[in-house]
């Protein structure tokens, strides 16, 4: 089967240039998605291009309706998505502009509708690695090749938001050992492995959260810049992308729901399943 590409657009990328083809409003059983799926070709690549927050960013983080967008991805085909992911970092060496390729997440939402599963059908993915290795591995190769300073390997640590976090939870998170923080990529990730889609995140730095002593409190002006002086870069990387997609995968992402559902046939709730054929078609 040939890799269709996701790509989640983050705060300050709402299209892609160079993405060849028509908008489309989707449907899903958990509703709409944040907006229109731009669907068309890249570098010879089918690409999907979901802006997460909405164009002209109408969704708060919280209320971004995450279910609906990794289902509507999921039912045009994806089968890899890409996080592009503004966020505050923890780490003096990763400065304002870099990126960070993330593996790892520490989740803090709170109340965030979080599974596709529930009641009637119960199921239980491993998040031990909740980022897809090979195509985390891509999303390095095609930053560098854009010419961004990469990171590989980080922990994200995902609030709730929507206010940024006070000096002592950055102290914290960073004494935690977290390198990145953001607002949305969780329950994002969860639902990807749900869906057995290949998910990973570019993490952009748009500056050091509050523990930094150097730095002043977090302003949006700021954050809003420095996504505007890396625009460039995002771009290249998402068009750098397709060639260095690799179908192959040692995380076990496309078949993460062999083992994982726990509610016996006869115990099912019908209406469930019909909805989860969309997002787990493969196994109910
Ligand atoms: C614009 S700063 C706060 C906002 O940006 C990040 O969102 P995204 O991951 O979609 O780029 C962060 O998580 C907050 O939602
Ligand atoms: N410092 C920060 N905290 C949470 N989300 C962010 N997105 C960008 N910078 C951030």
């Amino acid at each position: 089967m040939d890799p269709v590409l996701g790509i989640i657009g983050g705060s300050g990328l709402y299209g892609i240039e160079g993405l060849d083809g028509a908008w489309r409003a989707v449907d899903t059983p958990w509703g709409a998605p944040s907006d229109e799926i731009l669907d068309g070709t890249l570098g010879g690549l089918r690409v999907l291009f979901l802006p997460r927050h909405g164009r002209g960013h109408v969704h708060d983080p919280a209320t971004i309706p995450y279910l609906a967008n990794i289902a509507a991805l999921k039912s045009l085909g994806a089968t890899h998505v890409v996080s592009v992911s503004a966020v505050g970092s923890f780490r003096e060496e990763m400065a304002p502009g870099h990126f960070v390729v993330v593996d790892q997440f520490v989740d803090r939402t709170r109340g965030r509708p979080a599974s596709f599963f529930g009641t009637g059908c119960v199921a239980h993915v491993s998040l031990a690695h909740p980022i897809c290795d090979t195509l985390a591995t891509a999303c390095a190769a095609a930053a560098r090749e854009a010419g961004a300073t990469v990171h590989e390997g980080g922990i994200y640590l995902a609030m709730e938001g929507p206010q940024f976090s006070s000096l002592a939870e950055s102290a914290l998170y960073r004494a935690w050992g977290c390198d990145v923080i953001g607002m949305t990529n969780m329950p994002e990730a969860r639902l990807a492995r749900e869906a057995e889609l290949h998910y990973a995140t570019i993490a952009m730095v748009t500056d050091y959260d509050s523990w930094h002593p150097d730095h002043g409190a977090v302003e949006i002006a700021e954050i809003i810049a420095t996504l505007k002086a890396n625009a460039h870069l995002a771009r290249a990387t998402v068009a750098a992308l397709p060639a260095h997609l690799d179908a192959s995968c040692g995380t076990g992402c496309a078949t993460a729901l062999d083992h994982a559902i726990m509610t016996a046939p006869e115990a099912r709730d019908p209406a469930l399943i019909e909805r989860l054929r969309v997002v787990a078609g493969r196994v109910v």
